[in-house]
């Protein structure tokens, strides 16, 4: 991806939310190479919880939420310190609001447990390692487009999990985000961009910018053709 000149701040904060296989590390990557920013990806090799969560949720949703906690935690202070501008694939917040919370309510992490786990993350989220975001991006689309991607990747872990398991997923990102007030939303659909398409990231890096500039400016949602955004504004 060619560069894309802006005005964002240089340490800006750029977050990508969204529910598995939906395209954040795709698009983590042609944004921050267009912006001359950091990358910061979540890692799946390596996980040495993943897989077995995918078997037993029951059995590992403490050890792995506990797990991508501590990642995240080293992670921020890297890009803390680093004073660089960052495109982050995953927020902390959906550990916590999506999986963690799913996770608790299917009964396969008890209330002991989940209670440990949410005063760990609210005393980090207030250490200085966790600035808000500048912009929260929401990336979404049809459920059929998203399964097809994740069948389409091919991690096998992902593939031998309920389709369920995605639903409730993507069923719980839709309500997560019309509760998220941490920083203002970008909302995009999967159909609204294309990652390879230099006009396309020049267009969500200018609505990136308007977000930046605007202080009121808490959701703005580009549509497949950028015929129409959607604005709402603090107070608005
Ligand atoms: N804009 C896109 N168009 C078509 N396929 C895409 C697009 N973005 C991502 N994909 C594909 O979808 C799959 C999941 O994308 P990925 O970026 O890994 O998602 P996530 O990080 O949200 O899990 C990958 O196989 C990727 O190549
Ligand atoms: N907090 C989490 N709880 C359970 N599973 C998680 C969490 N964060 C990420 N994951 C899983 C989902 C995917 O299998 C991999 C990578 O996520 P992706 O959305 O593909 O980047 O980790």
């Amino acid at each position: 991806m060619k560069p894309v000149a802006h005005k964002l701040h240089k340490n800006s904060l750029i977050t990508l939310a969204g529910t598995v296989g939906v395209g954040k590390s795709s698009l983590t990557k042609a944004l921050s190479n267009a912006l001359g920013f950091a990358p910061s990806f979540e890692k799946v090799e390596g996980n040495p919880y993943l897989e077995d969560y995918y078997h037993d949720f029951k059995a590992w949703s403490f050890h792995l939420q506990i797990y991508f906690l501590a990642e995240r935690f080293k992670q921020q202070k890297q890009m803390f310190e680093s004073n660089l501008g960052y495109v982050q694939d995953r927020s902390i917040y959906e550990d916590v609001g999506i999986f963690a919370k799913m996770q608790y309510e299917k009964g396969n992490m008890t209330e002991r447990d989940y209670d440990t786990y949410r005063s760990l993350f609210e005393a980090m989220i207030i250490s200085p390692y966790f600035p808000k975001p500048d912009v929260l991006i929401f990336i979404d689309g049809e459920f059929s487009s998203i399964m097809k991607r994740i069948h389409d990747r091919g991690r096998e872990m992902e593939l031998t999990t309920s389709k369920q398991y995605w639903l409730d997923l993507y069923n719980r990102y839709h309500e997560w985000i019309l509760t998220f007030k941490e920083c203002p939303i970008l909302h995009l659909d999967i159909d609204a961009y294309d990652c390879s398409n230099h006009a396309s990231i020049e267009r969500i890096v200018r609505a990136i910018e308007e977000i930046q500039a605007n202080k009121d400016l808490r959701y703005l949602k580009l549509d497949k053709n950028y015929l129409h955004e959607n604005k709402v504004f603090l107070n608005g």
